[in-house]
């Protein structure tokens, strides 16, 4: 029986093949970012309060005109038909099933369009992720394929100018299996396929090299809006500096993350930058969180911080590969009722009550100090 995340962490490893069990769990080099992501969530301390009348509680925010019922989404991931053969389609709809919001990757195993459809068939919704190609054609053509296809934002990912050094993908020569391909990417273009490689060798790192744009700019934010009228959210802010740029540029949204400690190693948590960042953006626009979420009292805790919502991404692939699309709804399910039983616990009753509390979440070092 799967009661939390971590169950379908422990089955997903008999389900995987190595080789996407490697890439999927990878972090760059020796890894401390990944760790660091989840280990921080461990050092903040919940103090709630009490007698506060919890019998009705509203988890209920607003994600950019689109409401969703618990702030806590899916964050976007590569290649999914390496978990489960319906890939995609399976999350969106398991997704969209438990009312979440779900970030569909540029490099989806299945074309945009067809999640949008499915996402609909479900009364869910769908923002697609942007890596930016060294052409600007094929560039133009994800947003255009995208805006058609009605996703309602795009997440354009800032942090992968190159890709991180992830060890296991090289050590087992990382390739897509024949069948799959970059579904966004028209069949009869090259870009469609990854290369074999060399031993030694990662094919996702020998693409990246060749067709993602190393030059990507705040320049880059400006050409991409004046391509599409869809809101613009930027993922992969680690600086307030950086928050204030973004605003300045005319992103709608920024997600805090350090792409799940897959590109720079040593970094700090991104739960342990968020607060600067909340004070810096002020509430201008709004700011998200991932790395790390493990369970709804993680996203408590962020949401507490003064995120406006989180987004999860391994958790979403071990449920995918264990159960498809009902083992996404499970594990979206399992979370939303551990946020939402947090919340009572705490002595919530809204999200903005949850945010008033500036003395609900203490770092262990301070907590001697209470
Ligand atoms: C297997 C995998 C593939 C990913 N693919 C993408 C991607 O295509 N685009 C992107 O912006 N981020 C991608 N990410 C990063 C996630 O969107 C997210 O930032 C990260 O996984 C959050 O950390 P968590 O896995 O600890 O929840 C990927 C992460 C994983 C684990
Ligand atoms: C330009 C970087 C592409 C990375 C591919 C997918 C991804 O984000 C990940 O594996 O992490």
């Amino acid at each position: 029986m799967y009661l939390t995340l971590d169950d379908y962490r422990k089955e997903s490893v008999n389900r995987l093949t190595k080789m996407a069990r490697d890439y999927y769990e990878a972090g760059s080099d020796t890894e401390s970012s990944l760790r660091r992501n989840e280990a921080a969530f461990r050092r903040l301390l919940v103090i709630p309060r009490c007698l506060r009348d919890v019998s009705q509680i509203d988890c209920q925010t607003d994600w950019l005109n689109t409401v969703v019922k618990i702030p806590i989404g899916v964050a976007p991931s590569a290649f999914q038909k390496m978990a489960h053969p319906q890939g995609e389609l399976a999350t969106t709809r398991g997704a969209s099933q438990a009312g979440a919001l779900m970030i569909l990757s540029s490099w989806s195993t299945t074309a945009v369009g067809e999640v949008t459809n499915e996402a609909s068939r479900y009364g869910g919704h769908v923002w697609f992720q942007l890596y930016v190609y060294r052409d600007r054609e094929v560039t133009k053509y994800l947003i255009e394929q995208a805006e058609k296809a009605g996703v309602k934002a795009l997440v354009l990912t800032v942090d992968t100018p190159v890709l991180g050094r992830r060890l296991a993908d090289q050590r087992n020569n990382f390739k897509l299996p024949e069948h799959l391909g970059f579904a966004n990417i028209p069949k009869s273009d090259k870009r469609q396929q990854m290369a074999e490689v060399e031993q030694g060798h990662s094919g996702l790192l020998d693409y990246v090299k060749h067709q993602i744009d190393p030059s990507l700019s705040w320049q880059t934010l400006k050409w991409i809006k004046t391509k599409t009228s869809l809101p613009i959210i930027v993922k992969g802010v680690m600086r307030p500096e950086d928050a204030l740029l973004a605003i300045e540029h005319g992103a709608s949204g920024i997600v805090v993350s350090n792409h799940g400690g897959r590109q720079m190693d040593s970094t700090a948590a991104t739960i342990e930058v968020l607060p600067s960042i909340i004070r810096a953006v002020n509430k201008k626009i709004p700011v998200f969180v991932d790395g790390g979420i493990r369970s709804g009292q993680d996203a408590l805790k962020a949401v507490a911080l003064g995120a406006t919502g989180v987004f999860i991404g391994r958790p979403i692939l071990w449920a995918l590969s264990v159960e498809g699309a009902s083992g996404v709804k499970r594990a979206l399910n399992i979370m939303q009722q551990e946020f939402a039983e947090g919340m009572r616990l705490v002595g919530c009753r809204s999200i903005k009550e949850l945010q008033e509390d500036k003395n609900l979440i203490v770092h262990e070092n301070n907590v001697h100090k209470l």
